[in-house]
Formats: structure tokens, C-alpha cells, sequence
């Protein structure tokens, strides 16, 4: 049986997990690039990557058998412009999201994310405040962070956390809260699922901003704020 969710706050997927520069993994490292955070067995990115053969895609995993099928996958159809790795974001990221070349980054997205709906377990989902500040780091201005879910106390507190953020912006046609539909051209595996069963897929393109990256004391002290209103 395969297991469905692995603990990323456990011991094992603590540890650091160094992860090679953009001219480790692609042929052509200087074109933009498009991380996919929790991208599962890669289904989307497959299917992806070949419709957009100028840019260069990497999609993270923290499960390590499915980063491993869909690495098989990957180098059967000869995708140079795509890899993945095995990693927890919220561990190996930062590092290497500090020494991509300014500029280098230009989409994040995070789609459907496991909802860890205990309170307790809100520790274990993969947008924190830490992360959050390494990607607006990262992304240069006018650079996409796109988020989506089907569960709206998934996405409302990570909503909360980029409008918190102050350095990025949603463009002015999109709905409020919500947009109607993905700016991307293809569905993930999660999101045909939900769609196919009719239920509702919140979402937010956002952009990034000059506005400078709040540091962790004031953005954790902002979102304390925002939740918990006078
Ligand atoms: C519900 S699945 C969605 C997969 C895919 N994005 C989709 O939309 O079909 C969420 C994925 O995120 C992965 N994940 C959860 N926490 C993670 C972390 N800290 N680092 C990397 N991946 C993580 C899970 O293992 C799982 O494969």
C-alpha cells in the first residue's frame, strides 16, 4: 500500500538535502525557470514541460518513490528541460533558492497541497513564513508565485501570508478572492480529480513586486496581527 502522506517535520525528512545548481541539472541552466513545490509523481510536469521547451522546470518532492518514477519517466522521453528532485521544501530550498542567479526564477507554483487539517498539524504544511520569504527573495519583480487548492482553509491562511508579505501583487482583471480559472494550460493530477467531481478549485496568481522581503520576526509578527484582529 502506498502510504499517502510522509511527516516532513520528522527526523528523517529534517535532514538537509543539498540540491544541485540549475547547471547540474539542465543543458541550457540560463533559461527561466519554473519550480513546481510538491509536484507528486510528476504527471503534471510531463505533461508540461514539452509545450514549453524555452523555459527549464524542476518540480520537488518530499516523496521519495514518486520523485523516482517520475525521474524513469522523464528520461524515457528525453525531457532535458525537466528534472526532480527529492527534498523537503521547507528544509532545502532556502540554500539553493540563495545562490540561483538573480533573475533565474521566474514561476513557483503550489498546487493542492497536503491540508494537514488539525490545528497541530498546520506546522507541517509546506507555505511558511520561511519559505514564503526565501521565494520573494528569489523571484525577481514581476516573477509568478500561482497557488490553488480545493480546500478553502487551505488557501486562505496561505493567502494571507503572501497579501501579508507586501511584495507581491494579484493583476487587476483577476477575481476577488478568486480567479475563475489556471493561467497554466494544463490541469494537475489533483486538480483533474477535483474537477472531474464538479467541486470548486480556489486560486491566485500572484506577482512579485519591488517592494522589499519583510524579514521573518516582522512577517510572523504581521500575520499574527492580520488573524487575530483587535
Ligand atoms: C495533494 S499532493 C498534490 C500533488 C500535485 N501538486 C497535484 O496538484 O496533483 C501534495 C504533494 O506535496 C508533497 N509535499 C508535501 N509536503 C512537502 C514538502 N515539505 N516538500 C516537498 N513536497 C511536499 C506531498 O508528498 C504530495 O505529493
Amino acid at each position: 500500500m502506498v502510504r499517502q502522506h510522509v511527516n516532513p517535520l520528522s527526523r528523517f525528512y529534517q535532514q538537509p538535502r543539498p540540491l544541485p545548481p540549475p547547471t547540474a541539472l539542465f543543458p541550457d541552466p540560463g533559461r527561466p525557470l519554473h519550480l513546481d513545490i510538491g509536484c507528486a509523481r510528476g504527471r503534471f510536469l510531463l505533461a508540461l514541460a514539452p509545450t514549453e521547451p524555452r523555459w527549464n522546470h524542476l518540480g520537488v518532492e518530499i516523496r521519495r518513490t514518486l520523485v523516482e518514477a517520475a525521474e524513469t519517466e522523464r528520461k524515457a522521453l528525453d525531457l532535458q528541460h525537466l528534472r526532480f528532485l527529492f527534498c523537503n521544501a521547507n528544509v532545502s530550498l532556502e540554500e539553493w533558492l540563495a545562490a540561483l542567479p538573480s533573475g533565474l526564477l521566474q514561476r513557483v507554483t503550489i498546487q493542492f497541497p497536503d491540508p494537514w487539517f488539525k490545528k497541530k498539524h498546520h506546522k507541517r504544511r509546506v507555505l511558511q513564513p520561511a519559505l514564503l520569504r526565501s521565494l520573494a527573495t528569489a523571484l525577481p519583480p514581476g516573477g509568478e508565485l500561482f497557488i490553488q487548492s480545493d480546500v478553502l482553509a487551505v488557501i486562505e491562511p496561505m493567502a494571507l501570508l503572501i497579501d501579508t508579505s507586501g511584495c507581491f501583487e494579484r493583476p487587476a482583471e483577476d477575481g476577488r478572492p478568486w480567479r475563475a480559472g489556471s493561467p497554466l494550460p494544463l490541469p494537475t493530477e489533483r486538480e483533474t480529480h477535483v474537477l472531474a467531481r464538479g467541486l470548486p478549485v480556489y486560486r491566485v496568481l500572484y506577482r512579485r513586486t519591488p517592494q522589499p522581503v519583510p524579514d521573518l520576526a516582522q512577517l510572523e509578527q504581521a500575520l499574527e496581527a492580520a488573524d487575530n484582529p483587535a
